[in-house]
């Protein structure tokens, strides 16, 4: 478990992280979530002992980073910036981290095959492609089999493939009951891979919930029918909302689909078509952070 208690990092003028409370939970995949510059990096990286919060705690299952004994056995994780020496290999890389961190040199094998790497293990992580080095980095981050994870934009500039090996990766990690954290500014990845949520933007926290909370709160249903002009009155006084949609087409808000249905059959309106539309996540993530991104262009 990961837990933030009022977590705040002033750099200067800058906020970069704002009073955020949250948990991450085992057994769940929890998306970092927020527009460029909210912050997300920063507060990674508190939760890593990396930089030093203004105030407030972070900790990993009830202890700060810098009282973790053997760090990589209990927190695995991956920033953005990749620190692999480009001359040493893959294998090097590795068994250099294990013995660190008293790891056993057996598990280095262990994770290069777990990531894929075996057939590359021996060459410079120098040569390696994006993909190649997001999974040593991985591979680093599993080596001593931590029951926390934290990545940061794994899918940054990823292949399709490599966006399905990191969904399913991180998929199964959570299914073996750990706690894994995944930042990312791609809504339509996170819909496809988190269960839970966490909104942040200039900072602070926007948001937080189960994937399905953000979708359900702009669920409209969608109507087709000739009689559109008239039924979108008799809805209204019913007490929904409604958008006209193109010729025919009503957008209804604040009325479930099988009640604008029973509507119809007692005003004896023909339907072509009535469909419950769950707002996509990007468009509530958009609408969530309209604010913050406004106000961080404006700087
Ligand atoms: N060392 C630093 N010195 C000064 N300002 C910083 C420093 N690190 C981060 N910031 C600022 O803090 C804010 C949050 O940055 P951070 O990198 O944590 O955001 P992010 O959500 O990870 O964004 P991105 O997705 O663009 O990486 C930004 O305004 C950034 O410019």
């Amino acid at each position: 478990m990961i837990q933030l208690d009022g977590l705040t990092k002033r750099h200067g003028d800058v906020l970069a992280v704002d009073d955020l409370t949250f948990t991450v939970r085992p057994g769940l995949v929890t998306g970092f979530l927020g527009p460029n510059g909210a912050g997300k990096t920063t507060t990674m990286r508190m939760i890593l002992g990396l930089d030093l919060p203004t105030s407030g705690t972070a900790t990993i299952n009830g202890r700060a980073h810098h009282e973790l004994r053997h760090p990589l056995r209990e927190v695995g994780s991956m920033l953005e910036a990749q620190a692999v020496h480009p001359r040493r290999s893959a294998y090097k890389h590795l068994l250099y981290l294990a013995q660190t961190n008293a790891i056993p040199d057996l598990r280095v094998a262990e994770v290069l095959d777990l990531v894929g790497l075996t057939a590359v293990a021996g060459r410079k992580a120098g040569g390696f492609s994006l993909g190649m080095g997001q999974r040593l980095g991985i591979a680093a981050a599993l080596l001593g089999d931590p029951p926390v994870l934290m990545l940061d934009e794994p899918v940054n500039g990823l292949d399709p493939e490599g966006v399905l090996w990191i969904r399913t990766l991180v998929r199964g990690l959570a299914a073996e009951g750990r706690t894994v954290l995944v930042s990312s500014h791609l809504m339509s990845e996170m819909a496809l891979t988190a269960d839970r949520l966490v909104v942040i933007g200039k900072g602070r926290l926007i948001a937080e919930g189960d994937i399905g909370d953000f979708t359900e709160g702009g669920a409209a249903v969608f109507v087709r029918t000739p009689d559109a002009a008239s039924f979108a009155r008799r809805l209204e006084l019913s007490g929904a909302h409604v958008q006209p949609g193109g010729p025919d087409e009503l957008l209804v808000t604040g009325m479930t689909a099988p009640d604008v249905g029973r509507l119809a059959a007692v005003e004896g309106v023909p339907l072509f078509e009535l469909a419950p539309r769950r707002a996509s996540l990007e468009e509530t993530f958009m609408e969530l952070t309209r604010e913050s991104v406004e106000y961080g262009m404006a700087r």
